[in-house]
């Protein structure tokens, strides 16, 4: 039998905060107390003045994403472990449904991808792109068989992931009826296709104009329609990256009526505001690429809207939507990455980096700045995507019987963030030269040591697949 003591550390919770020792067997914490004596062959880590999180649970992630012009750069073997180092030992990524094609073999599809190379556990949104009799029924097979309970459609995109009303509608109904949810990319993609079109025949073709066809306006007429489209389907919804105050106060408003409907926003959106673009429009400058990702950033003052509403659980959590492209194309082999679209802002590839510095950036810039409370933070990180998504109290706490996905936090410790010490593929971070306090110094995953003060110590493949329960009951 393997165990390990972990002594001293001071355990946070959604709830608690108090000093206790934590003993693992078997890849789960079977006690929690005072004083806890290792057994024989017992590993031991000292944690004190160390804060002791649950695994963080980043609910929006793109491994080897393909539904773009060109493939992520991080797949699941880099960005499991790129995770890892951020303190975040489980994620939800994403199956496509490729037209033509079931659910189900969406699922198994990316279960190919990341069986045997995820260094974390892992499990799936389908993005749904088609709807007809037999998908409705594979997507209530999925819920009920395979252990993936949420699905994601996209309102923006048309011409390759964009669904209509109806088909969001009729999925909305069927999975509301077994368990599930579906999450929404809202944006109003025909108008912004428009925009788009008008900004191009104007010679617009630098990345600040990624952000002016998207505005916010359309992100909160998409969220309307699908706060209503969900009412009607009486089924709980998902806002994916919700960005604008114009689709917050959707959220709001429904939330106040007793409505179910939950929404994330990332840590981009809380950091960085629209000025990040205004460079961009130089006639060689392509910088701004790194900044466009949809929704795109938006005023400050919409960041402050975020930012209250995470501390009122208007907005339930922090993902990443971590969608990495290089920069510079041939940056590890990768290709058509951000530069393809350096005449032409629309054929840049949507996303961006952030799996790596989630926790670290909302503990330095949440938590020690004082937005939010060093509870809130982890129920943020951690045990609210755990419970909308199914898979609370396996993950997403720290608890007798719960999994042992363990962050030991320095919370004194100070580093400048580089993509030049981070563990992903992809060359460069939103967040390069940051100064923060907070250093993730061990994660254990399932009670095994993935990282240990920088060094990777896990093991490829020793990631599973978590199949998950009902979800948006919380
Ligand atoms: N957000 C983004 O720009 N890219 C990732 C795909 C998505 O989530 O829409
Ligand atoms: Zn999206
Ligand atoms: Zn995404």
């Amino acid at each position: 039998m393997t165990s390990t003591l972990i002594r001293g550390g001071r355990i946070i919770t959604a709830v608690d905060d108090y000093h206790a020792d934590i003993l693992i067997e078997n890849e789960k914490i079977v006690s929690i107390g005072l004083n806890l004596q290792p057994g024989a062959n017992c590993q031991v880590i000292e944690a004190s003045g160390m804060l002791l999180f649950p695994g963080g649970v980043d609910c929006h992630t793109h491994m080897e994403n393909t539904f773009g012009p060109s493939v992520t750069a991080d797949n699941f073997k880099s960005g499991t472990r790129s995770a890892a180092y951020g303190g975040t030992t489980t994620i939800i990524d994403f199956a496509l449904q490729n037209h033509g094609t079931s659910p189900l073999q969406a699922i198994e599809r990316a279960q190919s991808k990341a069986d045997n190379v995820a260094s974390i556990d892992y499990g799936f949104h389908v993005i749904i792109t088609e709807v007809d009799k037999q998908v409705l029924e594979d997507m209530r097979y999925a819920i009920r068989h395979e252990g993936v309970s949420s699905f994601k459609m996209f309102m923006a995109y048309p011409g390759t992931v964009m669904s209509d009303d109806a088909a969001i509608f009729q999925a909305m109904r069927m999975v509301g009826q077994h368990g599930g949810m579906v999450a929404l990319h809202a944006e109003n993609g025909t108008i912004v296709e428009l925009l788009i079109q008008e900004a191009l025949a104007q010679g617009h073709t630098s990345p600040r104009h990624h952000a002016l066809t998207r505005p916010a306006l359309l992100e909160g007429e998409a969220t309307h329609r699908g706060i209503k489209l969900a009412e009607l389907a009486e089924a709980p919804v998902y806002f994916v990256h919700l960005s604008a105050k114009e689709a917050l106060k959707h959220v709001v408003e429904a939330r106040d009526l007793g409505i179910p409907v939950f929404a994330e926003t990332c840590p981009h959106y809380l950091f960085f505001d629209e000025s990040s673009y205004a460079d961009s429009d130089e006639s060689d400058s392509f910088d701004g690429a790194r900044f466009v990702m949809s929704p795109p950033l938006r005023s400050k003052e919409a960041q402050n809207a975020l930012w209250t509403a995470l501390k009122t659980d208007d907005l339930q959590l922090i993902s990443t939507d971590h969608c990495p492209y290089c920069m510079k194309e041939g940056h590890l082999g990768k290709i058509n990455q951000k530069p393809l679209g350096a005449n032409d802002f629309s054929k840049i590839p949507n996303g961006v980096p952030g799996v790596e510095t989630r926790m670290t950036v909302v503990y330095d810039g949440g938590v020690r700045s004082g937005r939010i409370s060093l509870n809130r933070f982890v129920e943020l990180m951690s045990t609210a995507p755990a419970k909308l998504f199914g898979l609370f109290p396996q993950k997403g706490t720290i608890a007798v019987g719960s999994d042992a996905d363990i962050v030991i936090f320095d919370p004194n410790e100070k580093h400048t963030i580089s993509a030049a010490t981070q563990h992903s593929d992809v060359d460069f971070t939103l967040f390069e030269g940051h100064q923060v306090q907070g250093k993730v110094k061990k994660v254990l995953l399932r009670g095994e040591l993935l990282v240990s003060d920088d060094q990777w110590v896990g093991k490829t493949g020793q990631g599973r697949f978590i199949p998950r329960g009902e979800v948006g009951k919380w």
